[in-house]
């Protein structure tokens, strides 16, 4: 279904346009440079710079804007930068995490050769590190949410708004959509770019076409066939795993996902999971002999890390292991995105890694395919926790995390058939959470168009 809709999107985009040739700019070379010079590998250009000009062009002629393009394809670096150099400033981004806010503005204000907080700056709640002057500003969907509380349309004084990732569907990414389409429909002049690999974009298109009469919203596809320069990405499942460990078991989905499908499979991850990925570990590294080339593990929970993290302490002369969690410091994160020549990396992570970040050569991703999830336990009065099964959207940004910097195998630890039944997308968190804290904030903000929760609500793209 995704892959449908983006072929459609893609071969769409691709007619209609009269591609212009690859327009490279000075960030861009610097990106470029600092690659190769850490990698050690020569990429010629990523997909989105060869729709550099188009993409300039169709957020010059409409309000609203639709980049989708697979996961490591450029959005998020280069999008911001090609509108800097169109002279379309200053330029808003949001990213769904703090720690994505971070990594992706060091990352573009490295390739802008300046240093983070003067050009490129970032704010993340209460840290902030970014000047008057800053041109590019990133900030997290909450940080921009309390600016419009506090200040209204002034807190959208940008010339561009990029919303990236807009598949990641908080409550505050939300009502960042939601209170930004108000503003929208009282100012001309402001650009909204909403940008994802794996969003589903008729659902976007469709929430903005009351914008204004005669205006549409423009979705721009990044074509397949502009993609060839991304590495390569192999997908195996439970059955290949078995296989290349040499364990011979019939049941594998009961064994390891407690059932045959997602709707009758317990998610809690048994000591033989974290044996399965232990081994898995293993058997990279002893076939892999590019130490550099690093291994990330996706988990649900900070228990379910320290689990993995045990069985990997003994082994410390091979491993230097990592924890990304949301729990943990954004400085002491950020790590993880050393290249180490000395040690194996392994990464362990929640969903804090799953979009938006390129961790250099990351070659393997481990995804036990289990995502924890807070709710609103209507009958105990409070919030919940459970583990679900990830939908595919969520498995796929997972899966983007690897091909970015070298080519990347994916190791999911569910059969090829319990993951065909897996959802299309997570349910919003609109729809399952307590909204009682931000109705209570909405009731302050100063602005009227945003200060009525009933009425805003109701105009969300799930109203709860
Ligand atoms: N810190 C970094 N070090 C090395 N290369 C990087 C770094 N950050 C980005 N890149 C390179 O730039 C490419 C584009 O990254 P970018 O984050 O812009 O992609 P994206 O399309 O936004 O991906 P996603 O949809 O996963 O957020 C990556 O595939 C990678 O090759």
């Amino acid at each position: 279904m995704i892959t449908a809709v983006r072929q459609q999107e893609s071969s769409k985009s691709v007619n209609d346009s009269k591609l212009s040739g690859p327009t490279i700019s000075s960030g861009t070379h610097h990106l470029l440079n600092l690659r190769r010079k850490r990698d050690g590998v020569a990429v010629s250009s990523t997909p989105v710079m060869a729709l550099k000009d188009k993409i300039v062009e169709k957020i010059l002629e409409n309000r609203v804007t639709l980049i989708v393009g697979d996961t490591g394809c450029g959005k998020s670096s280069q999008v911001p930068q090609f509108l800097l150099e169109a002279n379309m400033k200053p330029i808003l981004c949001t990213q769904p995490r703090r720690f994505a806010v971070v990594a992706v503005a060091k990352m573009v204000s490295e390739a802008r050769n300046c240093e983070l907080g003067a050009q490129v700056g970032y704010h993340i709640g209460h840290s902030k590190l970014m000047s008057p002057r800053s041109e590019i500003v990133f900030k997290t969907a909450g940080v921009l949410l309390d600016e419009m509380r506090d200040k209204g349309s002034s807190a959208l004084n940008y010339k561009a708004i990029i919303l990236d990732e807009v598949h990641e569907r908080s409550v505050e990414s939300d009502l960042v959509l939601v209170c930004v389409k108000q503003f929208l429909l009282k100012n001309n002049d402001l650009r909204v770019v909403l940008m994802s690999a794996t969003a589903d974009i008729a659902r976007y298109r469709d929430y903005f076409k009351d914008l204004g009469r005669g205006e549409r919203v423009e979705v721009l596809a990044i074509p397949i066939s502009n993609q060839k320069a991304l590495f390569q990405r192999r997908v195996s499942y439970l059955e290949q795993v078995n296989e290349l460990l040499g364990v011979s078991s019939d049941l594998l989905a009961q064994t390891y996902c407690s059932g045959p499908n997602p709707s009758m499979a317990a998610t809690d991850i048994k000591p033989e999971v974290h044996r399965l990925i232990l081994d898995l570990i293993l058997h990279i590294h002893k076939n892999e002999p590019d130490i550099e080339k690093g291994i990330l593990v996706f988990l649900p929970t900070y228990y379910d890390l320290e689990q993995q993290w045990h069985r990997l302490k003994p082994l410390s002369s091979s491993f230097k292991v990592h924890i990304l969690h949301g729990s943990i410091d954004t400085k002491q994160a950020l790590k993880a995105m050393k290249i180490l020549k000395s040690h194996r990396k392994v990464i362990l992570a929640t969903n804090i890694a799953e979009s938006s970040v390129t961790i250099p050569k990351v070659a393997y991703v481990i995804d036990s395919c289990r995502s924890l999830q807070v709710f609103w336990d209507a009958t105990r009065k409070k919030d919940s926790t459970e583990l679900v099964w990830v939908s595919k959207s969520q498995a796929n940004q997972r899966q983007g995390r690897t091909g970015r910097t070298c080519d990347g195998q994916i190791y999911r630890l569910v059969t090829r058939s319990f993951f065909n039944k897996l959802e299309d997308y997570e349910c919003p968190a609109i729809l399952r959470l307590s909204l009682r804290q931000q109705v209570l904030l909405m009731c302050c903000a100063e602005s009227r168009a945003i200060n009525d929760p009933k009425v805003l609500l109701q105009k969300a793209l799930d109203p709860p």
